[in-house]
C-alpha cells in the first residue's frame, strides 16, 4: 500500500449516497424499502389511513346490515340501518379510491427517486464498475426492475393495513359469537403455513425470472451496439439466438412463479370457503338453539367472510416478493465501489504528473506497472506501445477515470483521490477514439461540463479541432440535434477533441484522439497541441513516429512497463523503438 499524504482519501471511498445500502444495518434492500417509506412518508400515511378507514366502514357493515334484518324481521322501522349501511358503503367506495391514487403516487415517486440515485451512483462508480454488472443488465435494473421495485413501500402499508381487516373481523366475530369464531380459528395455522410456503417458493423463482431477463436486456444491448459487425459477419440468425438463449431460463422460472402462485390460490380457494362454511353450521347451530338471532348469523357469517380475506394477501405478498427481489438487484448496482473525492484544491501548477508504484489489474492479471514515473508539467508527453501494451491504462490512471489497485497517482503533488470532484474535473480535459455525443445538440456536446460556456469560447474549440467547417455546413450548424447529425467517424473525434478545449485545464489527455482524422487535418489539430503552453502540460496516446517526434518526451510501454523514457530522437536509435511504428520506422 503506497502512503497518502494528509487530507487524501483512502482509494475506494464510498460515495454512496446517504442512505445508501452500505449504511443500513441489515440486508441492503431492507435500507432501500427503509428509505422509500421515509422519503414517501406523507404518501404512505395517505395509503395507510385510507386503507384504515376503507376498512373500518367494511367492518362496520355487517353489524349494520344485521340491525337491518332483525329490524324487518321484528317488523320495526329499518330506515336507519338502511341509511346507515348506504353510508357505510359509500365511504368504503371512496377511501378505496382515495388509497387507489396515493397507491400510485407513493409508488411513482419511489421508482423516481430509487433510479436517480442508482444512476447516479453508477455514474460515479465509473465505466468499470458499470462492466462489471453489464450494460443491459444495469439498463433492465434501472427500468423494469425500479418500477417494481418502487411499489414495494406501498405493497407494505397495504399488507399491513390489509391485515387490519381480517384482525378486526376476527374481534368482531368473537364479539358477535365465541362459538363461531372457534370454528373459523381452528383451520388459521393451516392457513398461516400455506403463506408461509408461498413467499419461500416464489421468492426464489422471482430472484431467477429477473436475472434471466437482465441476461437477454445485457445480449440485446451488445448486439444493438455491435449491429455492423453483426451485418458484416452475416450473424443475425445466431445472434437472434444468443440474445435469446435464457429464454427457456425465463419460460421455466416463469411458469414455476405462476405455478406456485396458481396452487397457492388453489389451495387458500379450497380452505377459505370450508372456513366460512363451518362458521355458518355453527352459527346455524347457535340460531336453532336459540343463543343467536338471525341478524347475528349474518353479522358472523360476513365476518367469516371478511376473516378469511386474508387469502387476497396471496396476490399481494406475490407483489411485494417480486418488488423486494427487484430492490436486491438495485442495492448490487447500488453496491458498486465508486470512488471517492477528497476535500483538496491543487495549489498553484503546471500539471506536473507522478505515478508512485503505481499498479492497474483488470480480472486478476497486472496491466500496467509503474515503477515511479514523473512527467514534467508545462510540456507534452507521447506515450508509445504497440497494441495491448497499457497505453489507454496509462491515460485512464491519469484521468482518474480509475484508481489504480495498488499506488497512487499525484497532479501538482495533490493525490488525485484527495482532490475535490470539481478541481478534478476543472484540472484535467480528456478526449476518447469514440466520443459519446452526450448532449441534446452539438453544441452542448462540445460544451458539456462547462459552466455558461459562451457561443465564442464554443466556437474557438471547434475551430482549434477542426470541427468548424464541418459543422457550419450542417443545415442547423451548432444547433444540430446530436442524435440526428451525420456524422463520419473522424468529425465524431474532433467534436470530442472540441470538447476537451473548452475546457482551459492544466492537463490535456488524448487516449487516441487524433487517430480517425486525416493526415492533413491530424497535423493541423497538432499545430494546436504543440504550440509552447507553459502552464499546461498535455499527455498524448500517439500511433505515428512524426507524432512521438514533436513531443518533449516519450513514454515508452511493453507489456504494461515503461520499457524507457527519452526523446524521440534518443528512443529512435533502438532498433525496437523503430519496430513500435511498423512501416515508419
Ligand atoms: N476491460 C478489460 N478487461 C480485461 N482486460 C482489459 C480490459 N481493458 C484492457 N484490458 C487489457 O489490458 C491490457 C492493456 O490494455 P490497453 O487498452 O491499456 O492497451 P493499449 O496499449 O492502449 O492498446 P491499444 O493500442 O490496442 O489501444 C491489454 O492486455 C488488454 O487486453
Amino acid at each position: 500500500m503506497s502512503q497518502l499524504p494528509a487530507g487524501s482519501v483512502p482509494l475506494g471511498t464510498d460515495t454512496r449516497p446517504p442512505g445508501g445500502p452500505s449504511r443500513d444495518s441489515g440486508r441492503p434492500r431492507d435500507g432501500l424499502l427503509r428509505d422509500g417509506l421515509r422519503h414517501g412518508a406523507g404518501l404512505a400515511a395517505l395509503v395507510l389511513l385510507c386503507t384504515l378507514a376503507a376498512a373500518a366502514a367494511t367492518l362496520a357493515l355487517p353489524a349494520a346490515l344485521g340491525r337491518a334484518l332483525d329490524a324487518v324481521l321484528a317488523g320495526k322501522h329499518a330506515t336507519g340501518p338502511v341509511v346507515e349501511c348506504g353510508l357505510l358503503l359509500g365511504a368504503a367506495a371512496l377511501f378505496a379510491a382515495l388509497d387507489a391514487l396515493a397507491t400510485a403516487a407513493l409508488g411513482a415517486r419511489t421508482t423516481a427517486r430509487l433510479r436517480t440515485r442508482t444512476l447516479a451512483h453508477v455514474l460515479a462508480a465509473g465505466p468499470r464498475a458499470a462492466e462489471r454488472l453489464g450494460h443491459g443488465d444495469l439498463v433492465a435494473r434501472l427500468v423494469g426492475n425500479a418500477a417494481q421495485a418502487g411499489s414495494a413501500p406501498a405493497t407494505v402499508v397495504a399488507l399491513a393495513a390489509g391485515a387490519l381487516l381480517p384482525a378486526g373481523a376476527l374481534v368482531a366475530l368473537v364479539l358477535t359469537d365465541g362459538a363461531t369464531a372457534v370454528a373459523f380459528a381452528v383451520g388459521l395455522p393451516l392457513l398461516a403455513l400455506l403463506l408461509r410456503l408461498f413467499v419461500r417458493a416464489s421468492g426464489d423463482s422471482s430472484q431467477q425470472y429477473l436475472a434471466a431477463q437482465g441476461r437477454i436486456a445485457g445480449h440485446l444491448v451488445e448486439a444493438v451496439r455491435g449491429a455492423r459487425t453483426v451485418a458484416a459477419a452475416g450473424t443475425r440468425d445466431r445472434e437472434a439466438a444468443r440474445i435469446l438463449a435464457p429464454l427457456p431460463d425465463l419460460r421455466r422460472h416463469g411458469l414455476r412463479m405462476w405455478r406456485v402462485q396458481g396452487r397457492s390460490t388453489a389451495q387458500a380457494a379450497t380452505l377459505l370457503p370450508l372456513l366460512q362454511l363451518s362458521v355458518l353450521a355453527v352459527a346455524g347451530l347457535r340460531v336453532a338453539s336459540g343463543d343467536l338471532s338471525a341478524g347475528g348469523l349474518l353479522a358472523a357469517w360476513r365476518y367469516a367472510v371478511l376473516a378469511t380475506g386474508i387469502g387476497a394477501f396471496v396476490g399481494q405478498l406475490n407483489a411485494l416478493v417480486r418488488a423486494r427481489r427487484a430492490q436486491a438487484r438495485l442495492a448490487e448496482a447500488l453496491a458498486l465501489p465508486a470512488p471517492g473525492h477528497g476535500p483538496s484544491q491543487l495549489p498553484p501548477g503546471t500539471g506536473e504528473l507522478e505515478f508512485r508504484n503505481t499498479v492497474l489489474r483488470r480480472e486478476g492479471r497486472t496491466v500496467l506497472n509503474l515503477s515511479p514515473l514523473r512527467l514534467p508539467g508545462g510540456s507534452v508527453t507521447a506515450v508509445v506501445g504497440r497494441s495491448g501494451s497499457g497505453k489507454s491504462s496509462l491515460a485512464v490512471l491519469a484521468g482518474r477515470l480509475e484508481d489504480p489497485d495498488e499506488g497512487v497517482v499525484l497532479l501538482d503533488g495533490v493525490p488525485l483521490p484527495a482532490l475535490t470532484h470539481d478541481a478534478l474535473r476543472a484540472a484535467v480535459s480528456q478526449a476518447f477514439a469514440r466520443p459519446e455525443l452526450v448532449g441534446a445538440r452539438l453544441r452542448d456536446t462540445i460544451a458539456l461540463g462547462v459552466r455558461h460556456p459562451g457561443e465564442a469560447r464554443v466556437v474557438q474549440a471547434a475551430r482549434e479541432a477542426r470541427a468548424h467547417e464541418f459543422i457550419r455546413r450542417l443545415p442547423e450548424g451548432y444547433a444540430t440535434p446530436c442524435p440526428s447529425a451525420p456524422l463520419s467517424g473522424g468529425e465524431r473525434q474532433r467534436l470530442g477533441l472540441a470538447r476537451a478545449f473548452t475546457r482551459p485545464g492544466r492537463l490535456l489527455i488524448l487516449d487516441d484522439a487524433l487517430s480517425g482524422l486525416d493526415s492533413a487535418t491530424g497535423a493541423r489539430v497538432e499545430e494546436v497541441l504543440f504550440r509552447p503552453s507553459p502552464g499546461r502540460a498535455c499527455l498524448l496516446i500517439a500511433h505515428r513516429a512524426r507524432t512521438a517526434a514533436r513531443a518533449d518526451r516519450v513514454v515508452w510501454l511493453a507489456e504494461g512497463r515503461v520499457r524507457a523514457v527519452g526523446t524521440h530522437a534518443e528512443l529512435w536509435r533502438d532498433p525496437a523503438y523503430r519496430e513500435v511504428f511498423g512501416d515508419e520506422g
